[in-house]
């Protein structure tokens, strides 16, 4: 079989596939784009887009209930047909022909089919029609293939047919109640979404929730999805899970048992390499693949991993940010041009260590980037965390009626400079891009008190948390 050669082979045509081979082909490159299944990815079609529209509506309708004049206007509940048509739009009906034309409108060519490696820098395509694709890389592979959801080892879990993220972001009916497996962001976003469908949620974590956030932030998320009529066990483990019909029964640890139409596992990721070739190329099938700094897996000169798949930071945003320095660095180095490989150069993604940012789309929402205090303690910095109650502040009592929010600001106190920032509340998420940049910019307190908020707005808290922590 003739192969086709390409500069860059990239292998899944998720949100980061897709700009890796965008960056190297504005580059100059030419790039071969790889999809199995639809392009655009889970982010598009079973994760970020449809979790976001399936939790918007009542998040809208929230914010006009909490003030008053606006209140009184909102008489109707949440139409929940609706909220699942609205959420189609933006999957397009799982249909990816818009994504197609804008990749290949921006010169890649799409190859659809499953990839594995069978050589090194080769890649055989089995296509849709039973055929195969050899394609050969000039430069450079990279895999961008993405997590799948990871089921654990609970006695009867994967007989009992459980939901995974997929289910619960795409289904066509709702069901009368939930049982959630898990207490990170996947868990509470929907069991945020159904309890606001009116389904009976039981969110059920061994541990407390969003473990690896601020404290403060899993209780006030445990609390609203309490209020909002979930029933949430912490601290708990899933001994045994039965499906009997059209319903399913959970045993705890605690000896309690659940019952509900549904179960949703929500309890971690796996990276998508099980099927891929890797032993060809001398790695392991199901590893996730570690990488420098320049998104270059290492041990190797030619292959690259940027996404969910290099386990750095499994979020869409982080992954792109990898995306556009591996597209750039792999065409720098195939033009035989300078790599800025040093912290925060052009060719490296030195955010990913210690700068983060994060919104979980719960009701308070989660808003954060950089060291939460624990993690800034153990990685040795000196630090001191200040804390304020968001609802002081005169824009957030504007903004809704009896706000309840808060926000925590760590600060290093030897190079005196923000190092995370956290805030919970309604409607926080827009809060963070101006934490991220105080982190990533390593902005000075002293200089940050310049850098005044407009009254009344929310963004005051900023103000807020310098004057706790005392002018240095
Ligand atoms: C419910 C949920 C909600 C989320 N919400 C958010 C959010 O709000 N914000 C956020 O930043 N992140 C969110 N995430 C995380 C986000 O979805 C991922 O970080 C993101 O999709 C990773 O992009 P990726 O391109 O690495 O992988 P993917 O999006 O998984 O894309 C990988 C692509 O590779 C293809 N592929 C895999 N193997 C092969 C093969 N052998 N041959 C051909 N094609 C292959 C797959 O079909 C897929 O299209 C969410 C995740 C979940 C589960
Ligand atoms: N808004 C967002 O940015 C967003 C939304 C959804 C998902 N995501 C991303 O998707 C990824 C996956 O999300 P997730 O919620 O599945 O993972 P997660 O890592 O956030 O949470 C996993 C949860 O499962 C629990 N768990 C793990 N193993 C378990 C077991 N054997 N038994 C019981 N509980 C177990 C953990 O204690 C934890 O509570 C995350 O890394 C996240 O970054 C992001």
């Amino acid at each position: 079989m003739a192969a086709k050669e390409y500069d860059l082979i990239v292998l899944g045509a998720g949100p980061v596939g897709e700009n890796v081979a965008d960056r190297a082909v504005q580059r100059g490159l030419t790039a071969a784009l790889v999809e199995h299944e639809l392009v655009g990815g889970e982010c598009s079609y079973w994760a970020c887009m449809p979790s976001k529209a399936l939790l918007r509506p009542a998040q809208a309708l929230r914010a006009a209930r909490q003030v008053e004049g606006a209140r009184e206007a909102v008489t109707g509940a949440l139409d929940v047909a609706a909220v699942l048509a609205r959420r189609d739009s933006f999957t397009h009906d799982w249909n990816d022909d818009s994504q197609v034309r804008w990749a290949e409108g921006a010169g890649i060519a799409v190859v659809r089919g499953h990839g594995r490696f069978t050589a090194a820098k080769e890649v055989t395509v089995s296509t849709p029609d039973g055929g195969e694709v050899l394609l050969r890389a000039r430069h450079a592979v990279v895999v961008s293939t993405g997590s799948d959801p990871l089921i654990p080892d609970i006695d009867g879990l994967r007989d009992a047919d459980p939901w995974t993220s997929r289910d619960a972001t795409s289904a066509k009916v709702t069901p009368e109640s939930l049982a959630i497996i898990g207490g990170g962001v996947v868990a509470t976003e929907m069991a945020t979404a159904y309890a606001s469908f009116g389904t009976e949620v039981t969110l059920i974590s061994r541990g407390g929730l969003l473990a690896g956030m601020e404290p403060f932030a899993g209780e006030m998320v445990a609390e609203a999805l309490r209020d909002a009529g979930a029933k949430v066990l912490l601290q708990t483990g899933t001994t045994r899970v039965r499906r009997a019909g059209e319903s399913v029964t959970l045993e705890t640890g605690d000896g309690e048992s659940i019952t509900a139409q549904e179960v949703l596992v929500a309890t971690g990721r796996t990276p998508r390499t099980r099927d891929i070739g890797l032993d060809t190329v001398g790695l392991t099938p199901g590893d996730w693949l570690e990488t420098d700094d320049t998104l270059r897996v290492k041990g190797f000169d030619w292959l690259y991993a940027t996404g969910d798949v290099n386990h750095r930071a499994l979020l869409t945003h982080q992954g792109k940010y990898q995306a556009r320095a591996a597209g750039d660095v792999i065409a720098a180095r195939a033009q035989g041009r300078p790599v800025s490989d040093g912290a925060w150069g052009t060719h490296v993604a030195t955010a990913d260590h210690e700068a983060v940012p994060q919104v979980t789309f719960t009701d308070p929402e989660v808003a954060s980037v950089g060291l939460t205090l624990r993690a800034a303690t153990a990685a040795g910095y000196r630090v001191r965390a200040v804390d304020y109650e968001i609802g002081y502040v005169a824009g957030a009592s504007v903004h809704a009626d009896g706000y309840k929010g808060t926000a925590r600001m760590v600060v290093d106190e030897d190079r005196k400079v923000v190092l995370g920032a956290t805030f919970v509340g309604p409607d926080v998420s827009e809060l963070l891009q101006a934490a991220t940049i105080a982190v990533v910019a390593q902005v000075p307190l002293d200089r940050l008190w310049h850098a005044v908020p407009a009254y009344p707005t929310i963004n005051e808290v900023w103000l807020r948390l310098l004057e706790t922590y005392g002018r240095p």
